[in-house]
């Protein structure tokens, strides 16, 4: 069976509406990338050096980053020989698996690490704007969707107004929020929080803290501090370190994550704001180059938008058009 059939069997059988957010939700980056592929096809009839040249320009205008298209091109090309693949139109399915494979690994580690039956605290970092508060509050929601009790942390005592709005987040999605006065020790806040969670028998705490990369010192120590308050009051914990990137900053993202990588020990990230982008190759160029796994991702501004990161939906919210022109032939 085609890799595109296979695809589009297993989508039958998943919920609706995480395929259907899946596939709004990457609208943008699917018609950019469909339409591009299809002017490219149509270009070159035939499969040459000039064809992967072309193709290579085209991923990374769609921000899969230049090592990850470089590796991919040439394995494309290997598979071309192997296969003994003439026209263009038959490399289609070949290149989406490809991709598909890069981020098969997702699978293995795209699951929050939650303790069952006991407290779990997430510490949620990012730069200021990436979505870091509405990705709090979305996860919140997620997590109550799941059953869970959630109280929330309002470590982000730099910004003015981070407060009030993870105050209204906290209430859009129906979770505690323990907070603070502004300008207040973001570790007294997290040694409240914890407090609050653990007399309240929550299931997860997460943690806000303040996005400052201009000043690594200060952000290292502030991150450190509110570590050692949580590994204090919470052995094993924080039990993820989630990095928030916006995926409309492309290769921005990426220097962000390497040097909050460098600050602390990142377990998962949150690539916000897909929805806005046309460029949504970063998911596999930041897979790739950080190896640090994918676990959430924005796919619009209201709270049902953030979905637990699976390497197929993407896959198939990518290539949807093409999937369904040839499966349909
Ligand atoms: N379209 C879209 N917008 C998003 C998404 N995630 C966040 N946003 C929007 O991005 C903007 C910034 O989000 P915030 O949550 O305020 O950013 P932040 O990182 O918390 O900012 P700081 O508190 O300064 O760190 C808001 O207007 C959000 O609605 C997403 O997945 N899709």
């Amino acid at each position: 069976m085609s890799f595109f059939k296979k695809l589009k069997d297993k989508m039958s059988q998943q919920t609706n509406e995480v395929t259907d957010k899946f596939k709004t939700g990457l609208e943008k980056t699917r018609t950019n990338f469909s339409g591009k592929m299809n002017e490219l096809m149509s270009r070159y009839r035939k499969v040459d050096e000039d064809f992967f040249e072309d193709l290579e320009e085209l991923l990374i205008s769609a921000d899969v980053g230049v090592a990850t298209v470089m590796d991919l091109v040439e394995d494309l090309k290997d598979e071309v020989r192997l296969r003994n693949i003439k026209d263009t139109k038959d490399i289609q399915p070949v290149i989406s698996e490809k991709l598909a494979g890069l981020l098969e690994k997702e699978r293995d580690d795209a699951a929050l690490n939650i303790q069952e039956g006991e407290l779990t605290v997430l510490l949620v970092v990012g730069v200021n704007g990436v979505g870091k508060t509405t990705s709090i509050g979305k996860l919140a929601h997620h997590l109550k969707q799941e059953g869970k009790s959630v109280v929330l942390a309002a470590g982000d005592t730099f910004r003015a107004g981070a407060i009030d709005q993870l105050d209204v987040w906290g209430e859009r999605v129906g979770v505690p929020v323990i907070k603070q006065q502004e300008g207040s020790d973001p570790a007294a806040v997290m040694y409240d929080a914890i407090a609050a969670a653990k007399s309240r028998k929550a299931d997860v705490l997460i943690c806000d803290t303040a996005g400052r990369l201009q000043n690594k010192v200060n952000l290292m120590n502030e991150l450190a501090k509110v570590k050692r308050v949580i590994e204090k009051e919470v052995p094993g914990a924080p039990h993820e370190v989630l990095l928030v990137l916006d995926s409309t900053t492309g290769q921005n993202a990426l220097s962000q994550a390497k040097a909050f990588g460098q600050a602390t020990n990142v377990t998962g990230l949150v690539l916000t704001k897909l929805d806005g982008t046309a460029k949504g190759g970063i998911v596999i160029a930041v897979r790739q180059e950080l190896d640090i796994p994918v676990k959430f991702i924005g796919l619009g501004e209201q709270k049902d938008d953030l979905k637990p990161f699976n390497a197929e939906q993407f896959v198939y919210g990518l290539f949807k058009d093409m999937i369904e022109e040839s499966t349909s032939q």
